[in-house]
């Protein structure tokens, strides 16, 4: 082996300057397959991911004929100990190809997925009433003139957003898991296969170990598990609350009391925030809501007006404006004349000048946060622009997910959603920061067990403790268990449930957004004392913050040069380099203690008996 730390140096350099070239090339197919779902376009991408995992493979030989342990940079040791993961590229070629085929074919499952109108999809009785237990016994389409037309973006969606039909949401739920989850149940067994064997390729345990690496701490399992825990209490609390007012809505026959709450009727495919049913549950309804989606359109909002608001509150704080070719070459609204995949997501090209996001933008407020999310990733990725290409990523994956939603968390305030113009009078009276506390728990809080439980049951199944005989089990065990959410129709080992949600099929890690929910608020908490914020941490708002700016941009521009304890040591002055729930738990305390004082007398919590029974095949 090579002691010598100067060619290691030198090989770094020229590892440098290709891979970006090589890089750019990948993400330059990539995004024209995403932007343009047809087989062509898949083919140059599955190419350019041969080429690219080629290119990965031969660096790799290089960098492990280095004996780099024993190198005196540090910055060389940590770049040689990235270099020296090949991850999947350790596969052999034809499993190689057989992996990144079959997740190309969950992908385009997912993303092509429709389902029936309602309507067309039920028979009617003679007396002109819907037959809801013959909807699926007629598998035969064609006997009911069915033609799948309907997406999940923006169909599916904001059906489930705006239908109060418990027995239409059942339709939905169930029909786009018929179709998403259940036809890709296989691949995904035999993807967990590949993944596994690649691993263990890498000197992983499995696939499970081989992600938990990303953030470079012992016991990161159990750091999650105990966070897990801090917060539960809180979100019970909310579950109660949010249960009593959909028994209200739609009586306790389709609500048990103290058992689970039926996942079709929180307002989203997969239960995982529940804004879209403030409606149903705001605390004082006559008072301030701060779902400004009607002032959006009022006003006349573009999708490209909702980016140039975004972008403006970045600039605002001294941060980075998007790139001229951003404005370009993004796609920020559902072209008509082919099929994309229209799952949001922001790109970083790898030349330091091309960053563009995709997304089927609607003009609502729940896009307008999305959109910050987005650009968020962008800031982050022109932030550290000008670290070596090793170092291009955040200091761990829930870093890059945090940045966009800790600008959104001053963005949502009642006062800020004033000042652009978009809320008319807002009174500082308690009602008004009770709606508002709820309105942020409807989608931080309600997601927390869901970013907890996404990767629980995926360890599970890398690891073996989950199987083929209960995959699905496992999954509702818990959804009922962690999340206090229960399937509207039985479910079993026939169908796939998790499959049916994006990050499955797309084999993308979900904890980054658990850890994301946590640490942005201690972001939000440290930008807020930077800006000179004084009273209740959910009334800050950073907004033309240059202070606060510069706080971020000392964090952010490390990218992944330092371990992110290092980064979250520099965010909080040295106070501290943990996780930390203090921060999420100052901010909603408020609404705690209203929640508990509304409470008295519910069940906090659920009685798993009273969900439906799983059937088990
Ligand atoms: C090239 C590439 O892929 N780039 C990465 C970014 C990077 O790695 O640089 C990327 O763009 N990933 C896409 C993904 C999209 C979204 C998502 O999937 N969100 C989660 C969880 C969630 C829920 C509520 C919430 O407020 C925030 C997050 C979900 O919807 O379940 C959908 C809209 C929001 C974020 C994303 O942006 O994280
Ligand atoms: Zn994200």
């Amino acid at each position: 082996t090579n002691t010598n730390e100067a060619e290691a140096i030198d090989f770094l350099g020229r590892y440098d300057r290709e891979a970006g070239q090589m890089c750019n090339k990948f993400m330059e197919a990539s995004w024209n397959y995403n932007t343009n779902v047809t087989d062509f376009n898949k083919r140059v991408m599955l190419q350019q991911q041969m080429i690219w995992s080629d290119f990965h493979r031969t660096k790799w030989n290089e960098a492990t004929n280095f004996a780099w342990k024993n190198f005196t940079t540090p910055t060389v040791r940590r770049m040689f100990s990235f270099l020296t993961v090949l991850g999947k590229a350790a596969l052999p070629r034809d499993k190689l190809k057989e992996l990144t085929g079959l997740l190309q074919e969950m992908k385009t499952t997912y993303s092509v997925a429709k389902i029936c109108r309602y309507d067309a999809r039920l028979r009617r009785l003679p007396s002109g009433d819907y037959d809801y237990d013959a909807e699926f016994e007629a598998d035969d389409d064609n006997q009911i003139g069915c033609i799948p037309t309907l997406p999940l973006e923006p169909h599916l969606t904001q059906m489930m957003a705006n239908s109060r039909d418990p027995d239409e949401l059942r339709y939905l739920w169930r029909a786009w898991r018929e179709a998403a989850g259940k036809p890709i149940r296989q691949k995904y067994l035999r993807f967990v296969e590949l993944s596994n064997e690649a691993a263990r390729l890498n000197g992983f345990s499995d696939a499970g170990e081989y992600w938990r690496s990303d953030y470079e701490i012992d016991g990161f399992r159990e750091e999650v598990e105990e966070l897990w825990q801090k917060l539960s209490p809180l979100y019970q609390q909310l579950h109660a609350y949010v249960r009593a007012k959909l028994v209200e809505k739609y009586g306790e026959e389709v609500v048990p009391r103290r058992g689970p709450i039926p996942a079709h009727l929180l307002g989203n495919m997969w239960a995982q925030t529940w804004t879209n049913v403030l409606d149903i549950t705001i605390p004082y309804p006559g008072r301030t809501s701060v779902d400004v989606t009607n002032a959006l359109r009022i006003q006349g909002y573009s999708p490209l007006a909702m980016f140039r608001l975004a972008e403006e509150f970045f600039t605002s704080l001294g941060l980075e404006p998007m790139p001229q070719t951003f404005w370009q070459r993004s796609m920020i609204q559902k072209p008509t004349d082919r099929e994309v995949v229209c799952h949001a997501s922001a790109w970083d090209f790898c030349n330091g000048r091309d960053y563009r996001i995709k997304q089927c933008t609607e003009v609502t407020m729940e896009h307008l946060v999305t959109t910050h999310h987005e650009m968020g990733h962008i800031q982050y990725d022109l932030l550290y622009r000008n670290q070596p290409f090793i170092f291009r990523d955040g200091a761990n994956p829930g870093f890059h997910e945090a940045v966009g939603d800790v600008l959104a968390l001053s963005a949502s305030t009642p006062r800020h959603l004033q000042s652009v113009g978009l809320l008319g009078n807002v009174d500082d009276s308690y009602e008004t920061d009770i709606n508002f506390l709820f309105a942020m728990a409807l989608d931080k809080i309600a997601f927390l067990p869901f970013g907890y439980l996404m990767d629980q049951w995926r360890w599970e199944v890398f690891s073996g403790d989950t199987t083929s005989s209960n995959l699905n089990n496992r999954w509702w065990e818990l959804r009922l268990g962690v999340q206090g959410v229960s399937p509207p129709v039985p479910r079993t080992e026939e169908d796939f449930d998790p499959g049916a949600k994006f990050h499955v099929p797309a084999n993308v890690p979900y904890v980054r957004y658990f850890v994301s929910f946590v640490v942005q608020f201690q972001f939000h908490a440290e930008l807020c004392k930077a800006a000179g914020h004084e009273g209740p941490l959910h009334r800050c708002d950073i907004y033309r913050s240059v202070k606060a700016g510069r706080l971020l941009r000392n964090v952010l521009s490390l990218g992944k040069s330092r371990p992110w304890t290092e980064a979250l040591s520099v965010l909080t002055s040295g106070r501290t380099n943990k996780l930390d729930v203090e921060p999420i738990l100052e901010y909603f305390g408020p609404l705690r203690t209203w929640l508990e004082s509304q409470n008295r007398g519910e069940l906090i919590g659920w009685r798993e008996n009273e969900a439906i029974v799983l059937q088990v095949t």
